[in-house]
């Protein structure tokens, strides 16, 4: 589990301003949970299984590690992309005339990196383009070519989540089982945070017990106010957590929500439903709906943007676990098929992991 929710040894516990009675007993329960700012009225103890999957994950984050930059976190978490696609790429460029052997093998390269055949042709079709242009001879010269269509391909997704237009603004997290959804929206609500911004959680996992109090025992130990219930439905949540954001005057509210396969309908129809309940709550929201997407599922992650924005509209996404794949050229295959903005990246289980998407420096950490 995502190092800021595991339970670390007393002495690298990070202070907080959560009464010690509460930060001492995280494993509590409550039927509605006000965390952080109201005692719950009535706390019931969590299930033992609970207790133990909690206290497994719960805070935790100052970390031993010598502080690296964000390009030099990006560039260590991309090592396995750039250890397949560079080395590879080297061959290719590696000298020689610019030929169609050479085209060829540039194609096969960029298809085993996970970028698909639409953004494979659309690649080798720009960088033939440039070569002509340019009037390049040297496969030396190729790397810059591909490196600039390569910008103006993912370019166009990076928009960065601009979230002063509204108050609470309103962002709702989808994504299939296991994705990051919980762990990232624990990155984004410190990252808010750090922007001097309000932010309450809405802990809409109603599948997933441990998802739920994980959710609560971070916001406690952080300072995020938590809207959980015990029981109830998803949408159910989000609308008392929507209200509460109004409320209170909250900046941000983040809603996660239980993982699901497209093809489960009745759950794709549950996550509708979370959807038209906040739009009950506040007419205008929600105001971005992301999707998390797991770099390890490659293609398949393009096939889960489809299905997820047919069913929601998304507005964005967020791509996680770069740092474990060589598939992180699925960013250009996503570009390709259906260029939603890609809002965050994540490159680590550190709670600093996760930075809006750049799409030069992302080349620069794949290519130099
Ligand atoms: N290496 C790495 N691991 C990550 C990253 N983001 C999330 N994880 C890990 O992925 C696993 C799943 O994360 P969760 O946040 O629990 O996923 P979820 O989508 O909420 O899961 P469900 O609630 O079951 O749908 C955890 O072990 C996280 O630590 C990342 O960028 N890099």
């Amino acid at each position: 589990m995502f190092s800021f929710f595991r339970k670390k040894p007393a002495e690298t516990q990070p202070q907080t301003d959560v009464p010690a009675s509460q930060a001492e007993a995280p494993a509590l329960a409550t039927d509605r949970v006000l965390a952080a700012d109201s005692a719950p009225a009535e706390p019931v103890v969590a299930p033992a299984e609970v207790t133990a999957a909690v206290a497994e994950r719960a805070v935790a984050q100052p970390q031993d590690k010598p502080k690296l930059s964000w390009a030099e976190r990006l560039k260590a978490g991309l090592a396995k992309t750039r250890d397949k696609l560079g080395k590879s790429l080297a061959s290719v460029f590696g000298g020689g005339k610019i030929d169609e052997d050479l085209y060829e093998e540039l194609e096969t390269v960029l298809l085993t990196a996970d970028m698909g055949v639409e953004a494979t042709t659309f690649l080798l079709d720009d960088v033939r383009e440039r070569v002509s242009l340019k009037g390049l001879k040297d496969a030396q010269e190729l790397k810059g070519a591909l490196k600039d269509s390569l910008n103006d391909l993912i370019g166009p997704l990076e928009i960065p989540l601009d979230v002063s237009g509204h108050k609470p603004f309103i962002l709702m997290v989808a994504g299939v089982n296991g994705a990051g959804k919980t762990t990232s929206i624990g990155k984004l609500a410190k990252y808010f945070q750090s922007q001097g911004k309000s932010v309450l959680l809405a802990a809409g996992d109603t599948f997933r017990a441990a998802a739920r109090e994980q959710l609560v025992v971070w916001g406690e130990r952080n300072g995020v106010q938590v809207i959980a219930q015990e029981s109830g439905d998803a949408a159910a949540v989000a609308f008392d957590a929507v209200n509460a954001a109004k409320a209170r005057g909250v900046d941000v509210i983040i809603v996660d929500t239980a993982g699901r396969l497209p093809t489960q309908l009745h759950l794709m129809d549950e996550i509708k439903k979370v959807k038209r309940v906040v739009q009950k709550a506040e007419p205008s929201g929600p105001h971005e709906i992301l999707l998390v997407l797991d770099a390890n599922t490659g293609q398949n992650a393009v096939s889960q943007v489809k299905a997820f924005d047919d069913a929601l509209g998304l507005t964005g996404l967020v791509l996680t676990k770069l740092d474990g794949t060589a598939k992180g050229g699925v960013i250009a295959a996503i570009a390709k098929q259906r260029p939603i903005p890609l809002r965050f990246i994540g490159v680590g289980e550190g709670i600093d992991d996760l930075r809006p998407f750049g799409a030069r420096e992302y080349i620069d950490a794949l290519f130099d």
